[in-house]
């Protein structure tokens, strides 16, 4: 057993480092050349060191069980279930891969970017911002609410483009961005300076969780009348229609529903933040695996 144990961590004398530059994400271009070349030989040492990558069948497979206390079953050996230990390990997976790119969750208001983004930060070591709290800073702390009441949504929206703007220039962030900053075509091409992660969850969780906490910080669900969980469906349901297609270009989905699914709960509201932080760095995993294949002229070896 150990002896296949040690196996598993040898580092092999056949590696053909061109066959790891294929695939190498396109953002490492962004890196001066030493800095890059050092991130990718380290990162793809450590990540064909990753045990879990060839074992990802079985921890696949654990992750979506549908009982939290069963035993997470690894390379032979068993382990006490702990989401924030798969979290972690996921994350030191992906990270190698992703040479400092920064993650922009996307969605709904109150889809959870908050919540799973500070998780995915703190898994990743990556620092966490709020799009809409950088706003907020740059009006001297005027509140989201208030830039809507005295200068409109249209003054807001420039003030998002900017603060996005900002935010493309830095490496190593997890950010959530506000619900509409999908909206704007603009937009996409900073937040596609790193990677783009939809948080799909199903209207009627995003009411009951809105209700919840009030509409108050919301000036786009805010209505004095009316119980706040039906005002929040409709409110929810009309900005849905408009936005559904612009969630849809970004790089990897979270569907709380699929994730319900496969860990067989009857109700999306079951699944912990931690579960869906762990589905959104496999997404990141599955996209980075897909992306197109980077050309690296030779000169650059
Ligand atoms: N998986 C979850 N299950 C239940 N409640 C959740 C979950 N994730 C987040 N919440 C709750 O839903 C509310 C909204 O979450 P959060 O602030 O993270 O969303 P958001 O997408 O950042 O919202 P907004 O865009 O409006 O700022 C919070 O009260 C949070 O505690
Ligand atoms: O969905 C939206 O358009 C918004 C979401 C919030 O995060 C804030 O950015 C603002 O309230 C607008």
């Amino acid at each position: 057993m150990e002896a296949a144990i040690a196996q598993r961590f040898q580092y092999p004398s056949w590696v053909d480092w061109r066959e790891f530059e294929r695939k190498l994400p396109r953002g490492s271009l962004r890196y001066p050349q030493r800095a890059k070349e050092e991130k990718r030989f380290r990162g793809l040492a450590l990540a064909h060191l990753q045990p879990e990558r060839r074992n990802r069948s079985v921890s696949s497979e654990v992750s979506c069980s549908a009982d939290n206390s069963s035993a997470l079953l690894e390379a032979g050996s068993v382990y006490p279930f702990d989401g924030d230990l798969i979290l972690k390990r996921k994350a030191e997976e992906v990270k190698p891969f992703l040479n400092g790119r920064s993650m922009y969750l996307v969605g709904m208001m109150g889809s959870g970017k908050t919540t799973v983004g500070k998780l995915m930060s703190k898994a990743l070591g990556y620092s966490f911002l709020d799009c809409d709290t950088l706003i907020e800073e740059a009006m001297n702390g005027t509140s989201v609410a208030e830039i809507f009441e005295h200068h409109g949504e249209s003054f807001f929206r420039g003030k998002e483009t900017d603060a996005l703007k900002k935010l493309s220039s830095m490496y190593d962030v997890v950010v959530s961005t506000g619900g509409g900053a999908v909206i704007r075509p603009i937009n996409w091409k900073y937040m596609h300076k790193g990677i783009s992660i939809w948080l799909d969850v199903p209207l009627e969780a995003l009411a009951h969780r809105i209700a919840a906490v009030g509409t108050n910080s919301r000036p786009l669900l805010h209505d004095e009348s009316g119980d706040a969980y039906t005002v929040a469906l409709k409110r929810l349901s009309t900005i849905w229609n408009e936005r559904s297609e612009a969630y849809s270009n970004a790089n990897a989905r979270v569907s709380l529903e699929n994730i319900a699914a496969k860990r067989g709960y009857k109700d999306v509201s079951d699944l912990t933040p931690t579960e869906i932080a762990i589905e959104a760095v496999e997404q990141v995993l599955s996209f980075l695996e897909n992306e197109e294949t980077m050309e690296i002229p030779d000169g650059d070896l």
